[in-house]
């Protein structure tokens, strides 16, 4: 049983990155067990065979419960997040219930997460049960939009997520 967040920021450690981990431990009380911030991978990502990448890969396909976090690049997704999705198997993420979430400058772009990243996610096998979210970089620490997207969301996620421990503590926190 195991919460995995998967970071696709070009910069290591970045808001995207705590905002995932605020999402993951919101939803499940505690800390992610593993996070695959993308940065620290960099150029091995073109390379199949490095055993970094193979680890990441077993990481984020294990998941029972994963949190796939962007920055907003150009109203979309990181290249690099791609990049690293497009190394997985065909129905890669089949068992895994996963979360969109994509942190942007305005709101203009709020819909990127649910159109863009979400249908990604479904493509690779995932099961996507919540809307997918979206969070400004300034304010995602204290978001009103955080708040209403759990209400809605713990209960869809609790009833999908695979591992009884997970769902249970979905279902409780909160
Ligand atoms: C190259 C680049 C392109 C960006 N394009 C957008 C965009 O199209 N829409 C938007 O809302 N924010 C955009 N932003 C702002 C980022 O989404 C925002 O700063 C980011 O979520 C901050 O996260 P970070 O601290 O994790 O890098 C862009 C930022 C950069 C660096």
């Amino acid at each position: 049983m195991s919460v995995v967040v998967l970071v696709g920021n070009p910069r290591p450690q970045s808001r995207t990155h705590q905002a995932a981990q605020l999402v993951a431990e919101s939803l499940t009380g505690r800390q992610a067990d593993r996070t695959v911030d993308l940065a620290e991978l960099g150029a091995a990502l073109f390379d199949p065979d490095d055993p970094r990448v193979a680890e990441a890969v077993r990481a984020v396909t294990g998941a029972d419960l994963l949190v796939v976090a962007s920055p907003t690049y150009k109203a979309g997704y990181t290249g690099l997040l791609k990049l690293f999705l497009d190394g997985l198997p065909s129905g890669g993420l089949a068992g895994v219930t996963a979360v969109p979430l994509m942190l942007g400058g305005h709101w203009r772009h709020s819909l990127a997460a649910e159109l863009l990243l979400k249908p990604l996610l479904v493509e690779l096998g995932a099961t996507v049960p919540s809307r997918g979210l979206f969070l400004l970089d300034s304010d995602y620490t204290a978001s009103e939009e955080l708040e209403k997207w759990l209400k809605s969301a713990r209960p869809q996620l609790a009833a999908t997520v695979n591992g009884e421990a997970i769902g249970q503590a979905i279902g409780a926190v909160g």
